[in-house]
């Protein structure tokens, strides 16, 4: 029998409206519905390549060209539930091949910095369910993939859709009901824009699923931010993307985003994500809005310091055009280069000191909505050995 192989490309996705606590940690079941948009795989994508063969000793994962470990209950319990998935459609069809129990070598690599707050295991997760789906040709949709990929990384079912994405908590107990769906396409509204600024690419320190864990057993407000504050804005933005109100939306996301930063300073002891660089942007962003009298731009933050920023492309000259009087020094500027930005000067930058504003953030990545994960036809593992190509 012939190696077969697969390979796929997945996106990120950042929140708008925080997956912040879980009611089961070994299912990933969340208590509370979220949202969020899928980010460009033009900018930021995980392309994995996955591959059986009879001739392979065991399961082996290569992440960014090394080894790495298959062993955690993660793992495992995506890998168990797509070879499931494929023991039972052997079963209905003795005519296919039985590739369920032969080893899988899964080649992944991501194109930005992985395990540094910008989304890595939401991409690596859905890209490795959706090519190993794939590979053993299961008629299961995105929705049905969120659920394993939810079982790798909670934000990962996200990124199983392409633009405007809502994970539903569900209420059952198995999680059959805890799953993504998608909101609106791209399409419905293209002209949506990301620029993430890179605030520290080091290792968050305190990990999402920790941090859940005590903001549920210790914080006073949680309780008030599952029951009263999300459902409701949880319907309320949903409205807002399908209204492309991006007022209503600016607003909505940077509440989030304070409200679960809120939640997380009230956990004991106090978690911080955001630091002062993070601090100023917030700044910087809710003065551009109150001296344009609108959202022309909203901030967000999740379990570390880094900002997204989003807007809409017809905005671009005011924020972006502002982002660089700050951070044009920093790499990521390159598709903008030789463009110069018309900030009408509404904005009163002399308001800031520039040599501190200016400080912290190393990077910026400019972006936009994008779509779900794809096949692509060009392998990044040889199929004869199993290995990354080199
Ligand atoms: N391409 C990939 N394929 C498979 N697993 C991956 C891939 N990329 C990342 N991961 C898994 O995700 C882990 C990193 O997750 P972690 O939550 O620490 O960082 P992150 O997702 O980049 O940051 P954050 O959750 O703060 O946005 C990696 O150690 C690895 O286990
Ligand atoms: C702040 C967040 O980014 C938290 C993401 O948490 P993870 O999905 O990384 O957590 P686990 O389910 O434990 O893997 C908000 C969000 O993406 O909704």
């Amino acid at each position: 029998m012939a190696n077969k192989y697969v390979t796929v490309t997945a996106p990120v996705n950042i929140a708008t409206l925080k997956y912040w606590g879980k009611r089961d940690r070994f299912l990933n079941l969340p208590t509370n519905s979220s949202i969020s948009v899928t980010l460009s795989q033009d900018d930021l994508k995980t392309t994995t390549s996955v591959c059986y063969s009879k001739n392979f000793e065991s399961d082996a994962l290569y992440l960014n060209g090394n080894e790495e470990s298959l062993s955690s209950p993660r793992q495992q319990s995506c890998l168990k539930l797509l070879r499931k998935c494929r023991i039972e459609k052997e079963e209905q069809d003795p005519s296919l091949d039985k590739i369920a129990s032969l080893p899988l070598h899964i080649v992944s690599v991501n194109n930005f910095p992985t395990a540094a707050g910008l989304a890595s295991s939401a991409a690596g997760y859905a890209a490795m369910v959706y090519s190993i789906a794939k590979l053993y040709q299961l008629d299961l949709d995105r929705s049905e993939l969120s659920k394993i990929a939810r079982q790798g990384s909670g934000s990962a079912c996200r990124s199983l859709y392409g633009g405007f994405v809502a994970w539903e908590m569900g209420s059952l107990d198995n999680g059959s009901d805890s799953k993504a769906v998608q909101i609106a396409p791209r399409a419905h509204w293209p002209g949506i824009r990301a620029a993430i600024l890179v605030v520290s690419a080091a290792k968050k320190e305190v990990p999402s699923t920790g941090g859940m864990q005590l903001t549920v057993k210790t914080s006073d407000l949680f309780d008030y931010r599952v029951k009263q504050v999300v459902p409701a804005r949880y319907e309320e933005m949903k409205k807002a993307i399908l209204a492309k109100d991006f007022g209503v939306f600016a607003e909505l996301t940077m509440k989030d985003s304070n409200s679960f930063h809120a939640v997380c300073l009230d956990s004991y002891p106090p978690i911080f994500y955001m630091n002062d660089t993070s601090k100023r942007i917030v700044k910087v962003i809710t003065t551009i809005n109150e001296a344009y009298g609108r959202n022309v731009a909203a901030y967000t933050f999740d379990a570390g310091p880094n900002a997204v920023i989003y807007y809409e492309e017809k905005d671009e000259d005011i924020v972006l055009g502002t982002l660089h009087e700050f951070f044009g020094s920093v790499p990521g500027w390159a598709k903008k280069s030789g463009k110069s930005f018309s900030v009408p000067r509404k904005f009163p930058i002399e308001k800031f000191d520039h040599d501190v504003f200016s400080k912290g953030v190393s990077r910026v990545i400019l972006t936009s909505v994008g779509e779900g994960p794809t096949l692509v036809p060009e392998s990044i593992l040889n199929p004869d050995t199993g290995l990354p190509k080199l």
